[in-house]
């Protein structure tokens, strides 16, 4: 045995089990004994434990991560389930080996927020992208805060009114595009937060939400804006993205819970 042989073998020795990262029928089938979780855009495969990747993750750990947590929510591992992740990094089939522990991450709700929502994962991942760049940036380099309630924008008007006149009254654009990234961080130095529909139609800036608070309970210290951001995810089926004025960081609501907190400098 070759020294690569045997580093190949520990490497994936005694592993509870098996993420196979958008695999082809044969790797799939050649692993079909094992106990196997597939983490993919579609289930080609027919796997009985298959994860949906419901966007390409750029980076590898993040796509791990996905997986993991979705693998574990599924119930198709344990929490600190010991791992072999086969994915593809260049190729069209499987050619990276990650050994990884489920519980190597910190449980971040993010399977959660794309997976469960109404709104279209690419949706929320865009409004994400326009929060964390403004954290980034903010506003002619001064802090800047922001609300983006997004999904079940019917449902969320009705809880809301406005604080000024619309400016997307009779435009339809949609998040995503450059402009409207441009005009996003605009407006977000007004008050109120933007409502956004479930396909990424902005329906309205300025809104002032008023769900009903009551239960809602959110860590100590935040203030307004993340209340009614955590209550009307409570009350609608929308999420919640707010970027903090005051500490910078990015978070995520969804059903009155906050599931997700990013630095946006560390992103
Ligand atoms: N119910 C609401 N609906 C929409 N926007 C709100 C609401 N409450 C507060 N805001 C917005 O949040 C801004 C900041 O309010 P506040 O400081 O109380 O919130 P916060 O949670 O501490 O947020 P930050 O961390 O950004 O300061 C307000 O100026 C307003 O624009
Ligand atoms: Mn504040």
């Amino acid at each position: 045995m070759t020294g690569l042989d045997e580093f190949l073998e520990g490497l994936v020795a005694d592993a509870d089990a098996v993420c196979l990262f958008s695999p082809g029928k044969s790797h799939y089938e050649t692993l079909a004994g094992d106990d196997v979780v597939v983490v993919g855009p579609d289930n080609d495969v027919e796997a009985d434990a298959f994860v949906k990747l419901p966007l390409e993750f750029e980076d590898l750990r993040d796509q791990i991560r996905f997986g993991v947590e979705g693998a574990v929510e599924h119930g198709y591992i344990d929490e600190d389930a010991d791992l072999v992740c086969l994915a593809k990094v260049f190729g069209e089939d499987a050619d990276t080996v990650a050994r990884v522990r489920a519980d190597e991450f910190e449980k971040s709700g993010v399977y959660g927020l794309f997976a469960n929502s109404r709104a279209e994962p690419s949706v929320i991942r865009d409004v994400l992208e326009v929060a964390v760049e403004l954290g980034k940036k903010g506003q002619k380099g001064k802090p800047v805060g922001a609300l983006f309630v997004v999904g079940d924008a019917g449902k969320v008007m009705n809880k809301s009114r406005p604080l000024s006149y619309n400016p997307f009254e009779k435009s339809h654009v949609h998040v995503g595009d450059p402009i409207v990234n441009v005009m996003l961080k605009e407006f977000s130095r007004l008050d109120g937060a933007f409502v956004i529909s479930d396909s990424g139609k902005i329906v309205s800036a300025y809104r002032y939400l008023e769900p009903s608070a009551e239960g809602v309970d959110i860590p100590k210290g935040l203030g307004a804006r993340h209340m009614a951001a955590g209550a009307i995810t409570r009350d609608t089926n929308a999420i919640a993205i707010v970027l903090s004025e005051s500490d910078g960081l990015v978070r995520a609501f969804k059903a009155g819970e906050l599931i997700l907190e990013l630095d946006p400098e560390a992103y």
